[in-house]
């Protein structure tokens, strides 16, 4: 398909006059058709980084991202280097979102609990830190400084001992200066200069140069959620957030809603790649035609047109017939973002729990959202909105338990324990319970 010449009325669609399965491929992520040769090639770099270590990541870094690197660290006098390049202005605008996004986080704090579950018995469920992450910042199509503050800041608040930070480099094998003062201001100093399925492979299972993490974190192309739901199955990999993957967004707008604001919203997200997906669902025939006449008004003016209009290729402007199968549509599909530009966007979002993240009303673009507002732009895609949730603190923890009983305490559970290890036949569990009673009678 030539994209330049994409028609957007050829986009639009009326809900109820489609078949289940003309609606279920409008559904259908633009990623799902090519993924067996997609885990193919990411299994090949899987297996290079593990068996040749560095080499294979110097080698994939020059090959996909045209950096010819002699080594994938970055000492502190380069990244300063780079840093002293960065304009005062973008300085204020990562302190700003850091601070917002620090507010938020911090709220997040998980607390010890502590119960007595049976008199001289105490139970406690304790948060510790993870002690190695893997911070993953995207930086094929768009270098994405904000992603390593959304990485960067919870790492910090939940104090992880090991943070460690890659991304792909330009092709003169540097960092960008934004990035770098981004994973400063979270006190990330461990950075590394590789991306794609070969950084995520090295730090599951290290190489020379880069040590393994506990867990990988972070959004990327479908190559790096690919090896990061890869190395999450493998026992001798690393533990990931989630799969993160290409942008997504729908927009559920009524008679009420700005056209304009909406063309722009479902933009921003189809400007991020080929492969991000963007929809429209209204009841309004007349919000639909005038959407698509500002995204052709509005793509002329863009930079990246070229890829928002193929993003908009496998995109959809949905007529429903009430806002209630808005909601059902939306559920189903489950979107990394929703934006509800209706009149009462309060009441709609009550039913609306199959989100990444929610946007409401006609003043909270989605791109608040990315950078500034303060919440998590690291999103689950692919419609694991309905059982993944967004990146907070908590996912920097581990969440283990303790328990104390006193022997006052054991015999009150005695007869418990040892009914049950029998009910069982194991014996040696109920042994280790009467056996302390009897020593100690
Ligand atoms: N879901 C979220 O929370 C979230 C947040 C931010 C960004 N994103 C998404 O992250 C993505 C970032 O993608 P990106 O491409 O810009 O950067 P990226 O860093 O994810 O990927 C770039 C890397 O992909 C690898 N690659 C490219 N072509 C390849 C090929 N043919 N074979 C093997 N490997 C290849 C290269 O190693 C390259 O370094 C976008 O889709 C964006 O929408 C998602
Ligand atoms: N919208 C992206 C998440 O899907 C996050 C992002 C970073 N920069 C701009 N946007
Ligand atoms: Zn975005």
């Amino acid at each position: 398909m030539n994209c330049e010449s994409l028609n957007l009325n050829s986009r639009q669609f009326v809900w109820s006059s489609l078949t289940k399965a003309e609606q279920d491929a409008l559904l259908q992520r633009p990623v799902q058709g090519t993924s067996a040769t997609l885990n193919s090639t990411v299994s090949t770099i899987l297996t290079a980084v593990r068996d040749q270590g560095d080499a294979a990541v110097i080698g994939y870094t020059q090959k996909f991202d045209c950096a010819q690197l002699t080594s994938l660290s970055y000492s502190a006098a380069a990244i300063a280097r780079q840093i002293a390049k960065l304009p005062a202005k973008t300085r204020e605008a990562i302190d700003k979102a850091y601070s917002t996004i620090r507010r938020f986080h911090e709220a997040q704090q998980p607390q010890d609990i502590r119960v007595e579950t049976a008199p001289g018995v105490t139970c406690e469920l304790r948060y510790a830190p993870l002690s190695a992450v893997g911070l993953y910042v995207p930086g094929g199509s768009a270098v994405l400084p904000s992603t390593a503050l959304m990485l960067g800041v919870p790492a910090q608040l939940a104090g992880c001992p090991r943070v460690v930070l890659v991304s792909p480099p330009d092709q003169q094998g540097e960092l960008s200066p934004a990035l770098l003062y981004a994973a400063q201001r979270c006190g990330i100093t461990e950075i590394y200069r590789c991306g794609g399925a070969q950084a995520v492979a090295a730090l599951a299972y290290g190489t020379e140069s880069i040590g393994k993490v506990n867990k990988i974190f972070g959004p990327g192309n479908s190559y790096v959620t690919a090896a990061k739901q890869a190395v999450s199955q493998d026992p001798q990999g690393a533990a990931i957030d989630m799969p993160a993957g290409p942008s997504e967004l729908m927009v559920i707008a009524d008679a009420s809603a700005n056209p304009a604001f909406v063309a722009a919203d479902l933009l921003s997200q189809a400007e991020h790649g080929a492969d991000s997906q963007v929809l429209l669902l209204s009841p309004s025939a007349a919000i639909i035609d005038a959407v698509g006449q500002q995204l052709e008004r509005q793509l002329t003016t863009l930079s990246r047109a070229s890829t928002a209009r193929q993003a908009l290729a496998s995109s959809a402007l949905i007529q429903v017939e009430s806002l209630a199968q808005a909601v059902d549509i939306s559920q189903r599909y489950a979107p990394e973002h929703l934006s509800v530009q209706t009149a009462e966007p309060d009441q709609l979002a009550q039913q609306l729990t199959h989100v990444g993240s929610l946007f409401l009303g006609p003043y909270t673009p989605e791109s608040g959202g990315d950078y500034a507002t303060g919440t998590n732009h690291v999103l689950p895609t692919y419609g694991f909105a309905s059982s993944a949730s967004s990146l907070g603190l908590v996912d920097f923890y581990r969440r283990y338990t303790s328990q104390k009983a006193s022997r006052e305490g054991l015999a009150g559970l005695a007869s418990a324990i040892v009914e049950l290890a029998e009910t069982e036949g194991l014996d040696a569990h109920a042994r280790a319970v009467t056996l302390r009673l009897e020593a100690s009678s």
